[in-house]
């Protein structure tokens, strides 16, 4: 199957010639959930305006469901919705009559039923006739939703959709977003969150000055994270590691005078008993044992600054 969106060697220079984009390649499946991390300036909000069509890229490509966003723009678009950062609506406008306008601007037919549908998946159904300036900042933010999806667009960009919201709207987006995928909407969204990565996307990816780091199947990284460290620090140090301790998951620390064993925190047994039982049978003499952890914040972190570096 070709994938929906396909980001192939994309650059953007801004006037002034700062690189913001730096040759970013990405293929997007139909029907995921890919999240993108990154520092502020990262570039995701440029990577993501570049593919609807807000800025020009200097150079590459990028084609959705297998047309060209250059040579074929009208049909690239339709194919897209995108909710914005900034909550940008016009405030005496109602809540419906906006929403019905966005489906109009893509040159779709008026359907009253899928409005409604919208409305109601969003919980707007009951505010459909107040003015956006009746509505809390929470309301606003669905309205956008419901602007990007009223032309049934088949991928859908979400660009930092919970920033500053509380901890239970939060929550609310994110169903809201699995309903869309159930219905087959590809959704690329970006997040300063990483639990709101971890919560519901399928594929993240690690962006940092203009470069994609990183992008790897959720569930891959989080077995990842569960990995953790013990180490044995040892009263002397050994210059082999013993037979009735080798396996894949011991080996020996840097000056042989500690033991590094990794395991898998979520395992039903982590074998932790039966090493010191090992360590104790071997006749070697513990100083201290320590653990650590490798969260995706840690790996999100380190990639960040080896970048840098
Ligand atoms: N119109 C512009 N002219 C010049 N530089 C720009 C312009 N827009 C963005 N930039 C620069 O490009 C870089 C990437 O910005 P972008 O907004 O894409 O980052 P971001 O990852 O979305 O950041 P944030 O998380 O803060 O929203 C930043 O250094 C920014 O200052």
């Amino acid at each position: 199957m070709s994938p929906i969106l396909e980001i192939r060697d994309l650059k953007k220079s801004y006037d002034g010639g700062f690189e913001a984009l730096k040759g970013v390649n990405l293929s997007i499946e139909e029907g995921e959930i890919i999240a993108l991390l990154g520092p502020n300036g990262a570039g995701k909000t440029t990577l993501i305006s570049a593919i609807c069509g807000i800025i020009m890229p200097t150079s590459g490509s990028v084609t959705v469901g297998g047309h060209d966003i250059a040579t074929d723009f009208r049909a690239t678009r339709t194919m897209i919705g995108l909710v914005p950062q900034e909550v940008s609506l016009e405030p005496f406008e109602r809540v419906i009559s906006t929403v019905r306008f966005s489906r109009g601007l893509f040159g779709k037919r008026a359907d009253d039923a899928l409005i409604e549908s919208i409305l109601k998946r969003l919980s707007l159904w009951d505010k459909r006739n107040s003015q956006i300036k009746e509505l809390s900042g929470g309301m606003k933010r669905r309205v956008l939703i419901a602007k990007a999806l009223a032309h049934e667009p088949r991928v859908l960009f979400l660009d930092e959709p919970t920033a500053g919201v509380d901890v239970e709207l939060r929550k609310d987006m994110w169903d809201i977003v699995a309903d869309l995928k159930a219905d087959g909407v590809t959704i690329i969204l970006t997040t300063h969150y990483i639990e709101e990565a971890e919560a519901i996307a399928d594929r993240i990816g690690v962006i940092a000055k203009g470069e994609i780091l990183l992008v790897e199947d959720k569930n891959a990284l989080m077995q990842r994270m569960g990995k953790k460290e013990l180490e044995v620090q040892l009263s002397a140090p050994l210059d082999v590691l013993p037979d009735r301790l080798k396996s894949d998951a011991v080996r020996l620390g840097t000056d042989g005078s500690s033991l590094i064993y990794t395991y898998d925190t979520r395992a039903e047994r982590t074998g932790i008993t039966k090493l010191l039982s090992d360590v104790a049978a071997e006749g070697l003499v513990l100083r201290d044992v320590v653990t650590r952890q490798s969260s995706l914040e840690d790996i999100f972190v380190t990639l960040v600054k080896e970048d840098a570096a």
